[in-house]
């Protein structure tokens, strides 16, 4: 049996990663973690998650908890995910990040905790997303030079970081099969005078609105006819099983940085 920690375990993704625990095969829940001063601290995690008991208190002290555990789930915040990060490193606990938002500084640290620790990064663990990232890649070889090319995204009102994590994975997705540096051609957002569109550029556009759980559509559009490639995420189980079946995997493999690729078996199609 793996043992799973979670960290950020009163959030929208916390409870549903406490119920994808509880019903995975193979992984239990030893450990589920939130900030010092929430009021979940001292709840039962299966009881917090609207579940039955599950025998395991909410705690604030990650460091105590540690050795309990082998992989660390982290949904949170880019702050709370380096601390984690910090104690995995010295504890040489495996780390599934679905946490989005992070700088190039914070990238790079998790890049350099990564060569003595196996971790998983990923701005969106569903399946269906996944196979979205493949097959825009080809819908770029093949179009991407001809059309233009506009990111679509949709969350929730509570969502504090824009683009998405997935967008921007999908514009760097998108960018590197045509040869482009998304830092040199996105452009997120537009107003007043922008002059005619740039043709190399990759457009970004977000909506922040009620409970919409993630949607995002990447529209490749030429003049008399555009494709678009959208995905609609209607419940955050989907993300939860992903992170499952990522710490399972992770749990089996060396140090190394991986994303849901890997997990997945895309990388090579
Ligand atoms: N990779 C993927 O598939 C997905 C990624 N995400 C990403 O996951 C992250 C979390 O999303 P969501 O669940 O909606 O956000 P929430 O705000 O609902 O949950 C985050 C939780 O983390 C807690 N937290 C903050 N700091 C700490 C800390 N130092 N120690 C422990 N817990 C802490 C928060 O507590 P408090 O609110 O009290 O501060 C909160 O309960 C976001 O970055 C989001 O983009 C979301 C869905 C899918
Ligand atoms: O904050 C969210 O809710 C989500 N965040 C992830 C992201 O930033 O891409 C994934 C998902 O779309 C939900």
């Amino acid at each position: 049996m793996i043992r799973v920690g979670i960290i950020g375990a009163a959030g929208r993704m916390g409870h549903a990663l406490i119920r994808a625990c509880a019903t995975t095969p193979g992984l239990t829940l030893a450990a589920a973690i939130e900030r010092p001063g929430s009021p979940a601290i001292g709840t039962d995690a299966g009881e917090l998650a609207g579940q039955a008991k599950l025998g395991i208190p909410v705690t604030d002290d990650l460091a105590a908890a540690i050795d309990g555990i082998d992989v660390l789930i982290d949904f949170t915040r880019p702050e709370s995910s380096l601390a984690a990060l910090a104690l995995c490193q010295a504890h040489g606990k495996r780390l599934v990040i679905g946490t989005t938002g992070f700088g190039p500084e914070q990238k790079a640290a998790i890049e350099q905790a990564a060569q003595t620790l196996p971790i998983m990064l990923a701005p969106n663990m569903s399946v269906g997303v996944n196979l979205c990232l493949k097959l825009l890649e080809i819908a770029a070889k093949i179009i991407g030079d001809n059309t233009d090319i506009e990111i679509i995204e949709a969350h929730h009102r509570h969502k504090v970081d824009a683009p998405s994590g997935t967008a921007l994975r999908m514009g760097e997705v998108v960018a590197a099969a045509l040869g482009r540096d998304l830092k040199q051609c996105a452009v997120y957002g537009r107003e007043g005078h922008t002059g005619e569109r740039d043709p190399k550029s990759i457009g970004f556009s977000v909506i922040r609105a009620g409970d919409i759980v993630g949607e995002h559509t990447v529209m490749f559009a030429d003049e008399g006819e555009r494709v678009e490639i959208t995905h609609n995420a209607s419940s955050r189980a989907t993300f939860a099983k992903g992170a499952m079946r990522a710490a399972l995997w992770l749990a089996e493999t060396p140090a190394g940085l991986y994303d849901m690729q890997d997990v997945l078996g895309l990388k090579n199609y």
